[in-house]
């Protein structure tokens, strides 16, 4: 990365926990303000649930999520969810809902008592549909979807949300190569002109490697590494965390490190 901007989300000593057991354990990082961030790690190593105490919906055993410097526990409800949107893994709504209704729902932290409604919030679904490409879809009932299209319908809500700061949890599950890209170029398009902070959680190493400006591998409960794609994305590194060989070249297209695993370690 080049001159770190300020962070807009700092992860102070953060330990979050189910039970007596501990997922996460005194975790530091900062999110910085204006970039996209990939946290990547091995299956169970607490990927969603880090990026669901950021938007607070796990309350952490110790330690503070600050978002430009306010600890998030003093936003109520609503602010918070005007600031920070996010996609959970496996969300789940009434089978017989539409798309449209759907993405109508991201608009929830906006509405006020007496004003339930506007042509704002009519733009941002429009926009939002239109960028996921699901406005064909918008009357259909999302129980009749297949994965990729729910997937869309779903990331469609979350941007009509029009938050400053975007996490989506596995975005590109189920979604075909073209689908992928649409999903992550939209991503990246809204972090370039619109400055939004993004942080995803990528199985697909080359895909975080090509978008990242912060890489973050998480393991055993800490931050392994954070940094630019290109200090991460090591033979080395990549056998502590991810237990393959892997071999490492250089996208031709886009410049950036990426791996061939071959073998377990
Ligand atoms: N509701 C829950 N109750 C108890 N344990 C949970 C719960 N949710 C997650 N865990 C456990 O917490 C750990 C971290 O899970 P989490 O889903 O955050 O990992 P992840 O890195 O996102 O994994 P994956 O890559 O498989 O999606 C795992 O060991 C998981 O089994």
């Amino acid at each position: 990365m080049d001159d770190a901007p300020a962070s807009r989300i700092e992860v102070r000593e953060l330990t979050l926990a189910y039970g007596g057991d501990i997922v996460l354990d005194a975790l530091n990082l900062p999110i910085p303000s204006g970039r996209i961030t990939v946290l990547a790690g091995p299956n169970g190593c607490g990927k969603s649930t880090l990026l669901r105490a950021i938007r607070r919906l796990h309350a952490p055993r110790s330690g503070h999520v600050l978002l430009d410097a306010e600890d998030i526990t003093t936003l109520n409800g609503k602010a918070l969810g005007r600031r920070i949107g996010l996609l959970a893994q496996s969300p789940s709504a009434p089978q017989d809902m539409t798309v449209e209704e759907l993405v109508r729902l991201g608009r929830y932290p906006h509405q006020a008592m007496l004003q339930p409604w506007s042509p704002r919030d009519d733009a941002a679904v429009a926009a939002a549909m239109a960028g996921t490409g699901v406005e064909a879809l918008r009357r259909r009932p999302i129980g009749s979807l297949s994965g990729g299209q729910l997937q869309r319908a779903w990331i469609a809500m979350v941007l009509a949300q029009e938050t400053e700061v975007i996490c989506l949890d596995e975005p590109v599950n189920h979604l075909d190569m073209a689908h992928q890209l649409d999903c992550l170029e939209l991503v990246a398009r809204l972090n370039r002109e619109e400055g939004r902070t993004i942080v995803l959680v990528l199985h697909d190493l080359n895909l975080a490697a090509r978008y990242a400006d912060q890489l973050v591998f998480v393991h055993r409960g800490k931050v392994h590494r954070r940094g630019a794609p290109e200090e991460l994305m090591t033979s080395e590194g990549i056998a502590e965390v991810f237990e393959v060989d892997a071999a490492i070249l250089t996208d031709p297209v886009h410049q950036r490190p990426f791996c061939i695993p071959h073998r377990r370690v």
